[in-house]
């Protein structure tokens, strides 16, 4: 049988008395890509935050390697946290720091330690995502766009965690740099064996990085299935959302 790796039962947040997260039920086994999909303002993020540790639930629990982790603290959130890499919307890059310290960055805490080293594990990182050697010492700002997207990639893999949160992952990109983006995703996911959460709007890229696909609407797991289940769910809200039409039970 399959291995959770995270396990969410319950799970509730709601924000001046409205509920956002209403009791919701999702697990992502080991090794698995998964990608929670939902409108804007459906709780995506929200989501993301308890798991990381940002927001506390009102109730519900979060096992993580069977370790429950909601109001984890101090040293035991930071090893907890020590397991995670990420992959922000707008990657968040340092312009202040070259390259390599970006890359770098989660193993040496910013702090300016082991150059030569930290280099050479900048290198293979940035190879990994096929980046060349040679913009190791540019500012991200003389990137481009899907660049610097690859360069946080290989930020968020080079502590090598053990799950990876791709949070809109192709926002900003062009479909051709968007596909370069979902391509590389499944091969780090797969070639590392990291368990990977995505949560996105962009169907093409769920369908591309997930194995398997949950829908978050009114604040519960609607739906979920293989990505292969995506365009032939069976369910109208999940129709409605992937074909992108405003008719139907979602208004
Ligand atoms: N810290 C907060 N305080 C108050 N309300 C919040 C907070 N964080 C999120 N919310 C509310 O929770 C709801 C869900 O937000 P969330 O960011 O999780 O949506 P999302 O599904 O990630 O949306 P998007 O796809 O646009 O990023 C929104 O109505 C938002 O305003």
């Amino acid at each position: 049988m399959a291995e959770a790796k995270i396990v969410l039962d319950g799970l509730s947040k709601s924000f001046a008395g409205r509920a956002v997260l209403d009791g919701v039920n999702l697990t992502v086994e080991k090794g698995e890509s998964l990608a929670i999909i939902g409108q804007s303002g459906s709780g995506k993020s929200v989501t993301l935050k308890c798991i990381l540790g940002l927001l506390q639930p009102d109730s519900g629990s979060i096992l993580l390697d069977g370790e429950e982790i909601v109001g984890a603290k101090g040293a035991r959130l930071e090893r907890i946290r020590a397991k995670f890499g990420m992959l922000f919307q707008g990657s968040a890059l340092f312009d202040s720091m070259p390259i390599w310290r970006n890359v770098t960055f989660a193993l040496t805490h910013g702090q300016r330690i082991d150059g030569a080293r930290m280099r050479k594990i900048a290198e293979e990182n940035l190879e990994r995502v096929g980046l060349p050697a040679r913009i190791l010492d540019l500012r991200p700002s003389e990137l481009s766009g899907g660049m610097q997207k690859r360069v946080a990639l290989a930020r968020a893999i080079a502590p090598r965690p053990e799950i990876i949160f791709f949070d809109e992952p192709t926002t900003g990109l062009d479909p051709i740099r968007a596909d370069v983006i979902n391509d590389l995703i499944v091969s780090l996911v797969d070639d590392l064996g990291i368990t990977a959460l995505t949560i996105t709007h962009d169907m093409a890229s769920a369908r591309k990085i997930a194995h398997r696909v949950a829908m978050l609407y009114e604040g519960k797991i609607i739906w979920r299935g293989p990505r292969d289940r995506l365009y032939d769910s069976g369910n109208p809200y999940v129709d409605q959302f992937v074909q992108g039409r405003a008719e139907g039970p979602i208004q």
